[in-house]
């Protein structure tokens, strides 16, 4: 039996639909509506005496809540907004490849915890829905189906897979914005050949030169053919671009074009232009389905475990760090100093410097440092050359920038998407060192600088990102099929999900200092912590005591 037959012969969960004028309904804010309506608060007028689920029908933010401090962040789908849309049988069911997997299909219910990491009384806590292919895509907010829920007939909705698009309708689009990224072609060429290959989709095009591509560029058609060895190469064969995000001129040459699937592949800026993307496209009531694609080289995109391209980027910062090692290790007094990528967030420098084992100090924009006095840099570097001869030290591009606005007093200087451009913090270091160790500590150091960082970000993607690339296309395709829009996709403590855009463009992922993943990267370099004691037990009064473990505590980038 399946696993939809058999939640179909299982007692069917009791839905509510509750009026979005009520105490449940969303706030402006999404993320205060979840603050103020977590489970742990909502008063007991306000839950089903019976535990039933609960639900807005509000078309965002869309939260169900459950038993138990349940809660459901689900995504919009196509049917919220477009009445009486026909669904189609869905033709993976055909398809040889997966005709012998028993479980291919996800269950309807299947959601994926937020914080899988949680104390024996703490509530359940959010949950996003499981991303994959559906056997039948029930819109659970649609009160057609809540009735039909609620009168135990659930069984008669669950008669065979089902998707919102037939095979021949599918116009898709694929873009990629902000900057590069390992993997962005593997994630072209897998939404092309999964298109084709799973829905039997032959109209792909590619929109050249980022988002300003949907209405100043030409646009390519992608076919199997096309994409076939595309993964080899670094870079993205569509080209990519900042700025240029015109709301209006992008959804009319959406709708001019006839595309009603958009895929849209690029970072924290670009999920946002995502978001408004899909809110004109509700606003004009088009039956086109938006899926975000998460990249950033810096893995600074919050709720997904990882992004794509940097397990690659961390890779080869080993190579740059090496080289640092080699050169340092073979002069008197060598010092090798490795500039790596990371905007706001210190992770490739984190994880290439825990990887490496030869570096000696790591500095990331997360913990403000100092160069003089007891406790700094040039302290620990005088001891360190002391006792090995030599030293490496690794600096994310973003650590110690307000040192340097302070010594060099430098303009507010934005990008096209208004993005601040950094100053060179491995040049600037390099010089603060070598003018230090000249004049204050008469000692003659030979000192290599290393900037590798856009010969990191041009790569093709390594193995494992080849195959989470690969995941990433086709859940974005299947979430897209089954009519589920306004979506970033990404795996959640290993599942992936469909995750509302809110969720993923309000803040960014960082390193925190606190956490053990830091603690370990302290003891394996032996660095400062360049923390004064006061600061610590200031962090640690700021984290009050809680029943579940905070979005840090439980990211498997901070943690283990
Ligand atoms: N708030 C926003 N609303 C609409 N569009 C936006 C917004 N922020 C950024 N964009 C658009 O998204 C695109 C990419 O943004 P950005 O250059 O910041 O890169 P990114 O997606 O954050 O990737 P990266 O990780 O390389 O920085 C740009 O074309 C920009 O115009
Ligand atoms: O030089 P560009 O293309 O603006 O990109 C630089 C930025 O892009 C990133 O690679 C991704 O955000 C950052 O690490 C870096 O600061
Ligand atoms: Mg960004």
């Amino acid at each position: 039996m399946d696993s939809i037959s058999s939640s179909a012969s299982i007692s069917a969960p009791r839905f509510r639909c509750f009026d979005p004028t009520n105490s449940y309904s969303a706030a402006a804010n999404p993320r205060s509506y979840v603050a103020n309506h977590h489970p742990s608060v909502l008063n007991s007028t306000t839950r089903d005496s019976k535990g039933d689920i609960g639900m807005t029908t509000n078309s965002d933010p869309k939260i169900a809540t459950g038993p138990a401090g349940y809660v459901l962040e689900d995504v919009p789908h196509l049917s919220d907004f477009i009445p009486d849309l026909p669904t189609y049988p869905n033709p993976l069911q055909e398809n040889p490849s997966y005709s012998g997997v028993r479980k291919y299909f996800v269950n309807v219910d299947d959601t994926v915890a937020e914080k899988i990491v949680v104390h024996k009384d703490s509530p359940r806590g959010i949950h996003f829905r499981r991303a994959g292919p559906r056997q039948k895509v029930l819109n659970l907010f649609n009160p057609f189906f809540l009735n039909l829920c609620n009168s135990g007939k659930l069984h008669m909705l669950l008669n065979g897979p089902q998707v919102y698009f037939e095979s021949d309708e599918v116009h898709a689009c694929i873009v990629t914005c902000g900057g590069l990224c390992p993997g962005l072609n593997t994630v072209i060429r897998e939404i092309v050949c999964g298109l084709y290959h799973r829905y039997g989709v032959s109209r792909v095009l590619g929109i050249e030169g980022g988002y300003r591509g949907f209405y100043a560029r030409n646009t390519i058609p992608l076919t199997t053919k096309v994409v076939n060895d595309i993964h080899k190469r670094g870079g993205t064969i569509l080209g990519t671009s900042r700025g240029g995000h015109d709301t209006s001129k992008i959804v009319d040459s959406i709708q001019d074009r006839g595309i009603n699937q958009v895929y849209i592949i690029g970072g924290d800026g670009t999920q946002k232009g995502a978001s408004v993307i899909y809110e004109e496209i509700k606003r004009r009531g088009l039956k086109v389905a938006v899926a975000g694609i998460p990249k950033t080289i810096d893995n600074d995109i919050p709720v997904i475990d990882k992004s794509f391209g940097f397990d690659t980027a961390v890779e080869e910062a080993q190579r740059a760090i090496n080289a640092a090692h080699v050169e340092a290790e073979s002069f008197e007094n060598g010092v090798g100093v490795v500039k790596l990528m990371g905007r706001h967030s210190g992770f490739i420098a984190m994880y290439a410097t825990l990887a490496s084992r030869d570096v000696d100090c790591c500095l990331i924009p997360e913990s403000p440092f100092h160069l003089e006095g007891p406790g700094g840099l040039f302290e620990y570097m005088v001891k360190r050359l002391k006792e090995n001869g030599h030293m490496v030290i690794v600096i994310a591009e973003g650590a110690g920038q307000e040192l340097l606005s302070d010594s060099m007093r430098t303009m507010d200087q934005q990008d096209a998407s208004g993005n601040k451009v950094l100053q060179d913090v491995g040049l600037w270091i390099s010089q603060k060192i070598k003018d230090h160790f000249t004049k204050q500590q008469k000692m003659t150091i030979n000192l290599k600088y290393i900037d590798p960082t856009y010969m990191i970000r041009a790569i093709p993607s390594n193995a494992s990102d080849n195959v989470y690339c690969t995941l990433l296309a086709h859940s974005a395709i299947h979430g897209a099929m089954a009519g589920y829009t306004g979506f970033t996709v990404g795996p959640v403590n290993s599942r992936h999900a469909y995750i509302p855009f809110y969720r993923v463009t309000e803040k960014q992922h960082k390193v925190v200092i606190t956490d053990r993943m830091w603690a370990r990267l302290l003891s394996s370099t032996n660095q400062p912590s360049f923390l004064h004691p006061k600061d610590v037990i200031e962090c640690q009064i700021e984290d009050e005591p809680h029943t579940q473990l905070t979005d840090e505590e439980n990211h498997t980038s901070n943690n283990a």
